[in-house]
């Protein structure tokens, strides 16, 4: 387990213009060892902020959109153009604008796709997409990815995997169907923790008041059934990216500087 790095910013703005440049330098670093990379995205309220500021920075053009896999971490299970998809929400605020391959663009299904709504077998089918892209040099049915996302939710889930339910227990899959999400819509599909834990490096984004109890709870050595985000690190590297607000109530030992 690689032990969190905080990295506090003045606040949400700035907070996802610094990640949006982070992504892009890691990006780049990643092609250019490697020939390509792959980034997992996250939904939610940051995430969607780094992603239309990434759009915004005049260094995007830096990124070879073409050698790169995007994957996500988790999908709110609905009709393929739902605006509620996270698929359909990163499509408005970056992926629409940049020239993807869309052979590298691995959305969840949606529940009016192959499977129909039986989200198990929607998870299965994107377990085994994942499985399809890993290579010898990966450990486990999933690739190595360069970089995962995960918002963190004021209830400490990240991607879908919430509090108790039984997805955030999972051993053995990389991918499940979710049922009964306190937050909605209630069915989801999500990566496990041991998938989460695959990546290179795994950043947790969180701004905003109504996350800083989340924060400090995880950061002060909550269990990852009781607060998911506390099981999601990666093997590199695992990043809080804070704004001040969110960090507001973690205890002073773990505070860092702020950043403009
Ligand atoms: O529903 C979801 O919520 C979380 C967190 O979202 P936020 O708006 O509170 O930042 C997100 O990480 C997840 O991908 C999404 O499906």
């Amino acid at each position: 387990m690689t032990p969190p790095q905080l990295v506090v910013h003045s606040d949400k703005q700035v907070m996802a213009e610094a990640a949006a440049a982070r992504l892009i330098t890691t990006i780049v670093d990643a092609q250019a060892a490697r020939g390509h990379a792959s980034v997992v995205l996250t939904g939610g309220r940051n995430g969607n902020a780094l992603l239309a500021a990434l759009a915004a920075a005049p260094a995007r053009d830096a990124v070879d959109w073409a050698r790169l896999d995007v994957w996500w971490g988790d999908e709110r299970f609905l009709p393929e153009d739902d605006p509620e998809r996270n698929f359909t929400q990163a499509r408005e605020a970056l992926l629409d604008a940049v020239a993807l391959n869309p052979a590298r663009v691995h959305a969840m299904p949606a529940s009016d796709g192959p499977h129909g709504s039986d989200v198990d077998e929607a998870a299965a089918a994107y377990a085994a997409e994942l499985a399809a892209a890993a290579g010898p040099k990966d450990q486990g049915p999933v690739p190595t990815f360069d970089v995962l996302m995960l918002g963190v939710g004021p209830d400490t889930h990240v991607a879908s995997l919430f509090p108790e339910l039984s997805a955030v227990r999972e051993s053995e899959r990389m991918v499940v169907g979710v049922h009964g999400a306190p937050k909605p819509p209630p069915v989801r599909v999500s990566l496990t923790l041991p998938a989460i834990r695959a990546a290179r490096e795994v950043w947790l984004l969180a701004a905003g008041e109504d996350k800083a109890q989340a924060v400090a709870t995880v950061l002060s050595g909550a269990g990852e059934i009781q607060a998911p985000a506390a099981g999601a690190y990666g093997r590199d590297r695992t990043l809080w990216l804070l704004d001040t607000a969110a960090a507001s109530r973690l205890p002073q030992e773990l505070r860092s500087p702020v950043s403009a």
